[in-house]
């Protein structure tokens, strides 16, 4: 079995932060105003089973940010991720052309997209699409769609 650790780097790393962001396309405003959405939206997760909170939030190309968090059910596999609530938020109001994705949450590691957020998000946005993935320290890694899971 193969094990690949994933490289984290520290949003109060400047040269981290701007490296990152040369590498995807941000701006460092663009990167710092995704993490502190998708930070803020994490306070809105409905997770009352895994207590688990996740927070999205989606840059459109247009320079809208739209948030999500998960939503959970009873019914475990009746509840979504954070992920899919931003997006499908987002292409509601019309949005159809997606910059980056940030997600957060309290863990001490960052977490990748599971694979029907993968998929989901692949529906709309191509495999250079980047994923930023931060966690409960502003650590964070960042990979494009079509490297997470791979
Ligand atoms: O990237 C992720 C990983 C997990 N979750 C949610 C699903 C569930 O509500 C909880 C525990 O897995 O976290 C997300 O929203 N996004
Ligand atoms: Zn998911």
């Amino acid at each position: 079995m193969e094990s690949s650790a994933v490289q984290t780097y520290s949003s109060t790393n400047a040269a981290q932060v701007e490296a990152a962001c040369a590498l995807h396309g941000l701006t460092q405003d663009e990167f710092r105003v995704l993490h502190r959405e998708s930070v803020a939206a994490k306070e809105l997760a409905y997770c009352p089973y895994s207590k688990f909170q996740v927070g999205a939030a989606l840059l459109t190309r247009l320079g809208k940010y739209i948030a999500g968090a998960n939503m959970e059910n009873a019914s475990y596999p009746v509840g979504t991720c954070a992920e899919r609530v931003a997006l499908a938020r987002a292409h509601m109001d019309g949005h159809r052309d997606f910059k980056a994705i940030a997600v957060v949450t309290n863990s001490t590691l960052p977490a990748s997209p599971c694979g029907m957020c993968r998929q989901f998000m692949r529906e709309f946005c191509d495999l250079s699409f980047p994923v930023l993935m931060f966690d409960a320290n502003g650590d964070f890694a960042v990979m494009k769609l079509g490297e997470v899971g791979a």
